[in-house]
């Protein structure tokens, strides 16, 4: 798994700081409908091509479903987007703006933020203090001067502690926010890990896998929440193995093989195309 942290290249979570300004579906003089520009991308684990010449574009306002089988790359693809390796080629656009080899919390400052396939649970906090680790432009401090300094609380902590419990009770997990991070299941690990990547107010959010090792109800009300929240604006990027999950949210569906672009299109075209069933047949997924 490409969220492991044995790699040279792999950057530590520096916080996802504040999106400059909110979602701007087609309202960008000059800019066109591409939110994401994935252009020639490569990279790779000693002798092993991880990323091989990928390109794609991510519309602006879509739910886009990045699929392929195991070890296909899209993880590292993810990693290399965010900022948390460095490509050794190609490029990475947001929003206009080239960020290739941008570090994490830059990235997110052009308005992309990515979750991770197995959220950390943080040790010794609530899911309130979880929620409040690395959000705007204060990575990994905030929570901290909120309970350790709370004659220091500025008005943009207050701020984003206001933010944090109204994105609780959006989601309806504001009952969990005084309960140890390292108490909840994994599924609503998930959903908080959702809540709290909304806190930065991300233009394009990459979700890795949302609803691996979450039971039925809670991945419903997953996929409500996404839908919801692309309705408001946010373009998502989403990794899912979950079939059913993945064609019935996203359209289009960007399919991945042995690290490069197999091919693109709408659920339906992509799951009656031959070479994609090959390729899931050959990776054993
Ligand atoms: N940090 C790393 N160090 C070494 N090799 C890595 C690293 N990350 C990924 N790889 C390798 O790169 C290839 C692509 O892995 P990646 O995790 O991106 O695939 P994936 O499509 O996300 O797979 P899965 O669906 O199983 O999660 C694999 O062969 C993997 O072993």
């Amino acid at each position: 798994m490409s969220d492991s942290a044995n790699a040279t290249t792999e950057r530590t979570e520096s916080g996802e700081s504040d999106a400059t300004g909110g979602p701007q579906i087609g309202a960008v003089a000059g800019k066109d409908d591409a939110v994401l520009r994935v252009d020639d991308l490569q990279k790779s684990f000693g002798g092993l091509t991880a990323t091989d010449h990928a390109t794609f574009e991510v519309e602006r306002g879509t739910i886009t479903g990045l699929i392929g089988p195991n070890g296909a790359g899209k993880s590292t693809i993810f990693n290399l987007i965010s900022g948390f390796y460095e490509p050794d080629g190609g490029t990475v656009t947001v929003n206009g703006t080239d960020v290739t080899g941008m570090e994490p919390y830059e990235v997110a400052e052009h308005g992309l933020v990515r979750t991770f396939q197995t959220p950390r649970k943080l040790e010794g906090m609530t899911v309130r203090e979880a929620m409040l680790v690395g959000p705007r432009n204060q990575p990994g401090e905030s929570f901290l001067n909120l309970f350790t300094s709370p004659g220091t609380v500025g008005d943009s902590e207050s701020a984003n502690l206001a933010d944090a419990e109204r994105i609780l009770a959006d989601f309806e997990i504001d009952h969990l926010a005084t309960q140890p991070a390292t108490d909840i299941s994994g599924g609503q690990m998930k959903l908080v890990e959702l809540a709290r990547a909304m806190l930065a107010e991300p233009e394009v959010l990459l979700l890795d896998e949302p609803v691996a090792g979450v039971n039925p109800t809670l991945a419903k009300k997953l996929k409500t929440q996404i839908r919801r929240l692309n309705e408001r604006g946010t373009t998502f990027v989403l990794i899912e193995h979950d079939m059913e999950f993945v064609m019935d949210l996203a359209d289009p569906i960007v399919v991945l093989d042995q690290g490069s672009v197999l091919t693109e299109g709408t659920p339906e075209a992509v799951r009656s195309d031959d070479r994609v069933i090959d390729a899931y047949l050959g990776g054993g997924a």
